[in-house]
């Protein structure tokens, strides 16, 4: 699995290899070679100019310098600060450069070849302001191609978040394992390319850290994926049911069904309107319309167990209705709230709380915009510090698993665990992604796949198809493009 590891998380891997033998100060000087290495990559990097800060970052640099200089670069050395104040390996590895270290303010950043960002790293603590705001902002406006250290200086590794500045780096070499603020926005975007530099922690660390964020990729629940058997029989394979508006919005339900027919689901009902009836049923010929005016008709649609897992929200309209629909289909069952499901809490975190207490698992699917609507007045889940705290709050609060959609998805568990996609192209956001997206998790769910497993995999395969389809796509291609996400990863899975 790949974890993601925050700064405190970092500094015990750290500890950890020291406590096993490795001397903190080889793991500064492989970092700084891993620096290097990258420089010296680069198309023509003859002119190299390394910005150090004042911490082990700083160190990192100059090591990388003189690794580049030993290696027949030319390398300037600035130094954000005074010399003497230097300590530790940071000190130990200025030391050992033997050439000048300069004044930030005598360097012309434009005539850099390559620009070192060795500013700031994982001990960034407040917003940068006076001369390390100035300097970074003179380094963004360099135009320079910039390779940074860790992380672009001034953004937060945590968070994803720029705290004052930070200039868009062309790669970031960090070491380890990548911080959330590799993958969250706009941190992501900042860091260019990131490379992962084996500096000699020992993977056991990870095992005494325990980290509880990761990448969303298969090998994160790929273990949970539900593999069709080979004598199974369609009742293995779940029985969903999708609610559905009325006519004038039933497009969204019906995308939410083909969703949850494509992840496999071994049956898919649409419980709609009467007069939505022919559109499902000019549909997938496989979905099966079932009229259902109200919740009470929802509720006896339901005494048949075997339509255990069920998907409220898309083309629904938000209110008491669709409120009743959702108590009517809770009890006992597996549960995805989408779109105007979660605008009918407005404010009502704890209804949905409720409806989750009642339910055999819960799955919110919000965008930013429902996710603020539905928690609006809970400052401790809006106000959390990055949006993957903001994810792991809501979910605690919930007692839910809340997938918080965009560019770089969390998908978070009451329990902490949290998982940020990096598969989305930017295309995917168009109208209707969502619904399949709430379609697929429900498909997964009716497997049998466990809530946060199931969250993840909708969407990472929500990423993988919409990537499979390519630009220019709409949201109709996303659950056909599922067949060919499906026919690799059962490849892949033995399937
Ligand atoms: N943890 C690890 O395992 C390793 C860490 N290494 C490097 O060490 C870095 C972390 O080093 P540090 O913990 O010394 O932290 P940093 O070097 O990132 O920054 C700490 C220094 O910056 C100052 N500072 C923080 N925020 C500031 C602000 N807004 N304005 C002005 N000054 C500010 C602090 O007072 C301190 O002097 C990593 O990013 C990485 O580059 C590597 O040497 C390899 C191993
Ligand atoms: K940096």
């Amino acid at each position: 699995m790949h974890a993601l590891l925050d700064p405190q998380e970092m500094a015990r891997a750290d500890r950890y290899a020291v406590e096993t033998g490795v001397a903190s100060f080889t793991l500064m000087e492989r970092a700084g070679t891993a620096v290097a290495d990258a420089v010296a990559r680069f198309p023509l990097p003859t002119r190299v100019v390394v910005l150090c800060g004042p911490g082990n970052n700083g160190g990192d640099g100059f090591v990388a310098a003189r690794v580049l200089a030993q290696r027949g670069f030319r390398v300037r050395v600035a130094l954000l600060g005074e010399a003497a104040r230097l300590t530790g390996d940071a000190a130990k590895a200025a030391a050992k450069w033997r050439g000048p270290v300069e004044e930030p303010a005598v360097l012309d950043l434009t005539e850099a070849g390559v620009i070192v960002d060795a500013l700031f790293g994982a001990g960034l603590a407040r917003d940068l302001d006076g001369a390390a705001k100035a300097l970074v902002q003179r380094m963004a406006a360099s135009g320079r191609p910039i390779i940074a250290v860790d992380l672009p200086s001034g953004l937060d590794g945590a968070t994803g978040k720029v705290r004052g500045a930070a200039a868009q780096a062309k790669e970031t070499v960090t070491f380890f394992r990548r911080k959330p603020g590799h993958l969250l926005e706009p941190g992501r975007r900042l860091c260019g390319r990131v490379r992962v530099a084996d500096i000699g922690i020992p993977e056991a660390a990870l095992a005494v850290i325990r980290p509880q964020a990761f990448v969303n990729m298969p090998d994160l629940w790929q273990d949970a994926f539900p593999l069709p058997a080979a004598m199974g029989h369609k009742y293995d394979r779940g029985h969903a049911v999708v609610v559905s508006g009325g006519p004038w919005t039933s497009g969204a339900a019906h995308l939410a069904a083909k969703g949850a027919l494509r992840a496999g689901a071994g049956l898919v009902t649409v419980a709609c309107p009467p007069a939505a009836l022919p559109l499902h049923a000019a549909s997938y010929a496989a979905l099966m319309p079932r009229p259902v005016a109200d919740a009470a008709d929802l509720a006896l649609l339901l005494a048949d167990r075997r339509l255990g897992t069920v998907v409220l929200g898309p083309g629904l309209g938000a209110g008491a209705a669709t409120r009743a629909l959702i108590d009517a289909a809770a009890p006992g069952r597996r549960l995805v709230l989408d779109a105007d499901a979660l605008t009918s809490y407005e404010g009502a975190p704890w209804a949905v709380a409720a409806v989750a207490g009642r339910s055999a698992g819960l799955i919110v699917t919000p965008h930013e915009g429902e996710f603020a609507r539905l928690f609006r007045g809970d400052r401790e889940v809006l106000e959390a510090p990055s949006k993957l705290a903001r994810t792991r709050a809501a979910a605690r609060r919930l007692g839910a698993v809340v997938v918080l959609k965009g560019p770089d998805t969390v998908v978070a568990a009451p329990d902490g665990r949290a998982a940020i996609a990096e598969n989305a192209p930017a295309f995917l956001a168009t109208a209707g992604a969502g619904d399949v997206l709430a379609g697929i998790a429900t498909g997964l769910l009716a497997q049998g796949m466990p809530v946060f497993e199931a969250a993840c995999a909708a969407v990472w395969l929500h990423g993988a198809a919409a990537c499979s389809a390519g630009p220019g796509l709409v949201a109709d291609d996303l659950p056909e493009a599922l067949r060919a996400v499906y026919a690799e990863l059962y490849e892949k899975l033995g399937g």
